[in-house]
């Protein structure tokens, strides 16, 4: 009988556990090892009676590869749960205050960045192709479009996704579809006006995305009523239900190895009574790259190295809950560039962009503190990065009200970052563990896109390829 073990509880985990148990044959044992004592990761939801707040993502894309997580929402009947974000328009932090990117061809003549623009456009148009194979995401964008566009919409572009600096992310593999355009086509812009890509109508196993799945798929981002901690809740349950399927809480992983060609083994560090080693056919690693490169260092040390290379931002996140609405515009949130020296990444106005999961009209905002761009934050104390918050939320947004609710929370290196050369790093990696540990398949945000929607469609997409290895 065969024996496949999932390290890792988070999102991609148990995405993992839930596509390989749907295409694998019942017989065949799955064992989920999680090093914490619940599962979820950073996906989860505090719920205070009045203010709904999410540890982490605040909800998920549905479009592009996001199909399979809205797929995953179907299989799990939780269509009545999920929820679109209300918040349509999106605003930036520029010259000093906050604007919004303009959503009709009216606004955007009326915005301050319009010239710019417009500017940048005609130089792209005309700028030569690179031959680099890849460059960070400032050298790309100054060098087609402008050193402004670079600094006033894809420095917050990027640490609204990684909490990033564009001058070491690399745009191959933060913004691949940039690179790509130019690669093709010679010119980003040319390339979105003349070569549109079509939609996929398929899912990763071939099937035609359901009614459910298109239809979700044009909204910018989903969650649930009850926040995103629903979704967790709903593959813990679906999982503990499958048969031969078992999960192992406060278990992380040692070592692993491969002691003769057919096996794969685990050594664990576990309670009293639980699992100390372990035997697999096959092992998927769903954990992030520093934690599963001590692991690697004897059976694959070129991989453990690469892994241990790649760095993570800190962030911080301070929730305000206000009773009632107090913001001056309506929104998904906005973003600080860093050119304009706030001491803030940027705010998500829950209260606007789910108003679902709340019943009064109170305001629940988000501030984001910290990140590559602030480094400084990880030596102050919460209830200072608190008072930042609070003040730049003053400043930003003219809210004089106090907040009735305040809570705060570290992030340490908790977002990977690609930084130039990410794509070389991974080959490295893929090729090393697959001479010398063929029996593991990588999972996770390290190594495959730092949203959700990337999450799930890995873990999906490799449960398959290894179902189609065992026919
Ligand atoms: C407009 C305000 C936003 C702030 C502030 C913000 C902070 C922030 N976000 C991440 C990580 C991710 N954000 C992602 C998507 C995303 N973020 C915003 C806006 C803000 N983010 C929007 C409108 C979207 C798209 C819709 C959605 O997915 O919900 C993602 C997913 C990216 C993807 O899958 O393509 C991530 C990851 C961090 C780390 C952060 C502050 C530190």
């Amino acid at each position: 009988m065969k024996n496949i073990v999932v390290v890792g509880g988070g999102i991609s985990g148990l995405s993992a556990v839930h596509a390989l148990r749907k295409v694998l044959p019942p017989a065949v044992q799955i064992h989920l090892i999680e090093a914490a004592s619940r599962l979820g990761g950073l996906v989860g939801t505090s719920r205070d009676p009045k203010y709904l707040f999410e540890i982490g993502p605040r909800g998920f894309r549905p479009s592009k590869n996001g199909a399979e997580i809205v797929s995953l929402v179907e299989q799990l009947s939780l269509q009545d749960e999920c929820i679109e974000s209300m918040g349509h328009n999106r605003f930036v932090f520029t010259n000093g205050k906050v604007e919004q990117v303009p959503g009709t061809p009216l606004e955007f003549l009326k915005w301050s960045l319009a010239p710019d623009i417009v500017k940048a456009v005609l130089h792209e148009l005309m700028a030569p192709k690179s031959t680099a194979s890849d460059e960070s995401v400032y050298d790309f964008v100054a060098r087609r479009f402008s050193p402004r566009i670079a600094e006033a919409l894809l420095d917050p572009m990027a640490s609204g996704i990684f909490a990033g600096n564009i001058r070491q992310l690399s745009v191959r593999s933060c913004f691949g579809l940039l690179h790509e355009k130019e690669k093709q086509h010679g010119s980003v812009v040319r390339s979105m006006l003349f070569h549109s890509t079509p939609p996929v109508p398929t899912l990763v196993d071939g099937s035609l995305k359901s009614p459910f799945v298109e239809d979700k798929s044009k909204a910018m981002s989903l969650s649930f009523r009850n926040g995103m901690q629903t979704l967790i809740d709903a593959l813990t349950a679906s999982i503990s239900s499958m048969p031969n399927t078992s999960v192992a809480l406060n278990t992380s992983l040692s070592a692993i190895s491969m002691p003769t060609a057919d096996k794969i083994r685990l050594q664990l560090s576990a309670p009293p009574g639980g699992p100390q080693a372990l035997d697999a056919d096959h092992v998927f690693s769903a954990i992030p790259a520093r934690h599963l490169a001590p692991a690697l260092v004897q059976s694959a040390p070129v991989a453990a190295a690469a892994m241990a290379s790649i760095p993570f931002a800190s962030v911080a996140i301070v929730t305000l809950g206000f009773r009632s609405n107090v913001l001056p515009h309506q929104g998904f949130g906005h973003l600080v560039p860093s050119c304009e020296k706030q001491r803030i990444i940027g705010v998500i106005y829950d209260s606007c962009s789910f108003p679902q999961q709340q019943t009064d009209d109170v305001t629940r905002l988000s501030v984001f503190v910290g990140g590559e761009n602030h480094k400084d934050v990880a030596a102050l104390s919460l209830a200072q990065i608190e008072a930042i918050a609070l003040e730049e939320v003053r400043a930003h947004l003219g809210v004089s009200a106090t907040p009735e609710y305040v809570a705060s929370s570290w992030y340490d290196r908790a977002i990977p970052q690609y930084p130039v050369g990410f794509h070389a790093l991974l080959d490295t990696i893929e090729a090393d563990v697959a001479g010398a540990l063929p029996r593991l398949t990588l999972l996770g945000n390290s190594f495959y896109g730092v949203g959700i929607a990337d999450a799930v469609h890995r873990s999906t997409a490799a449960a398959h390829a290894f179902a189609k290895t065992l026919v």
